[in-house]
């Protein structure tokens, strides 16, 4: 077995009543599995009263999978072992179980296991009731809720379209951008904080979002951004635009986090680079394999967002749909996008009709869906690391990739974020954006932890606050 990196402080486990591991463990997870009970149980409504063959076979399979996710829910309130994941022939099963077969006594308790660990296993846990199934193994349950938050979202898209339109059409917006404060630098840092604070629309932790809420999350427009980057508590942005000023025709990797409005802020941000600087020619996508962290993008969810923009009934339900005009900037943005997918210039890393779960055999596709750290991605993922070695810039996005970056660590905060990535660090040029939705963070300015402990007690966790974390990578 690869040996893994061996973090200098504790990892995050729900053993800590005050983390917000336990948290999930005690109110988190046990909402997010009975709504996917509820999904299936509406789809198995409507199979009820269809005779066919199919559609009975089909209503057995979706009552096995609810009965499934009841056991698995019972388990975790009990504190019961965690167990091997069954073969469906959809990769990653023997990662999960050989590092399970290392966890003893105690350490296989959903009350004391890694954190980061039981997470993943159990979104992979979930894929296996769907993926053992005939008819459901296409089924994303998360798919409702992903669809309903981003016609929510009608607001802060059309803004946003209408913004960067703008600026394409600008033929001087690259003029003299080397010098300080140039319109194109001022430009990018409002796309770049958009896609930041895009991340905070996060279905997994917004259960019960109402749709004022969402606006105010989704606060788009420059004195809305200028107000939030005060709680930007590390902002490396400076040294992002220092840096992407050496770039030509260079090539941008995101590593995607949700579906919906959030990934409509990754094209948003991906566009402004390949329309309107001279730094990126082509963006390379990496989405999930599997329903994931509930709203995280999917191959079909990547289509389908652009696809949605040029249905104009699909806004026309919202709560705020198009005034007229705004449906023809949402074609102009959405006709620009399919023509680079079209040209190449967007790419998903894996073909855009991939079947759930069939991205997970492949190293590039099915790194993201298993439980490593990306402190052990060069040992792990070699062939994924050689990738992103051609990329200029590699985007993480959000949370989940944060925790991933530095191990779901109890580091202390003011160590360097650079040394919190371990051997990842210099193997790439990354920039994470993250809204802070979990207890790990590296990389903070002294005092800042201690004042926020007693301003905000919540700051860890509470999304309302982000970092900005750049490190470059080290010719070897
Ligand atoms: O979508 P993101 O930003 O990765 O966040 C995922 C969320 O789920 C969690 O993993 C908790 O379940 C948190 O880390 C985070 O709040």
């Amino acid at each position: 077995m690869v040996q893994l990196y061996e973090c200098p402080y504790p990892r995050v486990s729900p053993q800590d009543k005050h983390s917000f591991a336990y948290v999930t463990l005690i109110k988190r997870w046990p909402t997010i599995l009975p709504g996917v009970i509820n999904t299936v149980s509406n789809v198995n409504h409507e199979l009820h009263s269809q005779s066919s063959p199919e559609a009975q076979d089909k209503l057995t399979e979706g009552k096995a999978i609810i009965s499934k996710i009841s056991a698995l829910k019972h388990d975790m309130g009990r504190n019961g072992q965690l167990v091997d994941i069954e073969n469906d022939g959809q990769g990653n099963v023997d990662c999960y179980n050989r590092e399970l077969a290392t966890f003893t006594g105690d350490q296989r308790g959903w009350s004391h296991v890694n954190w980061l660990f039981a997470e993943c296993y159990l979104y992979r846990r979930l894929r296996n009731f769907f993926a053992l199934t005939k008819h459901w193994r296409d089924f994303d349950p998360f798919f409702p809720s992903k669809a309903e938050t981003y016609k929510s979202s009608s607001a802060a898209i059309i803004h946003l379209a209408k913004a960067l339109n703008t600026l394409v059409r600008r033929t001087d917006l690259s003029q003299d951008f080397e010098r300080e404060g140039s319109a194109l630098e001022i430009a990018f840092l409002e796309m770049v904080q958009a896609d930041l604070w895009g991340n905070a629309t996060d279905l997994s932790l917004l259960v019960d979002l109402k749709y004022e809420d969402l606006q105010k999350l989704q606060a788009v427009g420059a004195a809305a951004q200028a107000e939030q980057a005060k709680y930007i508590l590390r902002n490396d942005l400076p040294k992002v635009w220092e840096y992407l000023k050496t770039v030509k025709d260079g090539r941008l990797d995101i590593v995607m986090d949700n579906a919906g409005f959030e990934l409509y802020t990754d094209f948003i941000l991906a566009d402004f680079l390949i329309s309107c600087t001279p730094f990126v020619k082509e963006v390379v996508f990496h989405g999930k394999a599997i329903p994931w962290f509930v709203s995280d993008v999917l191959p079909y969810d990547f289509t389908w967002a652009i696809d949605s923009l040029l249905d104009v009934s699909f806004f026309a339900s919202a709560s705020k749909p198009p005034k007229e005009g705004e449906s023809e900037e949402l074609k102009t943005l959405a006709t620009r996008w399919k023509s680079h997918l079209s040209s190449g210039k967007f790419k998903l890393s894996v073909p855009l009709d991939t079947p759930l779960g069939d991205a997970q055999n492949e190293e590039i596709g099915g790194f993201w869906t298993t439980q490593y750290s990306y402190q052990d991605l060069p040992k792990v993922a070699p062939k994924l690391l050689e990738e992103l070695q051609k990329s200029d810039l590699v985007l993480f996005k959000g949370d989940l990739n944060y925790r991933k970056l530095v191990g779901d660590a109890w580091w202390p905060t003011t160590t360097p974020f650079e040394e919190a990535l371990g051997p990842l660090k210099g193997k790439i040029t990354l920039l994470s954006l993250r809204t802070n939705k979990a207890d790990t963070i590296a990389g903070l300015p002294e005092g800042v932890a201690e004042r926020l402990n007693k301003e905000a007690p919540d700051w860890r966790t509470s999304g309302k606050y982000a970092v900005v974390s750049f490190c470059e990578k080290h010719e070897s």
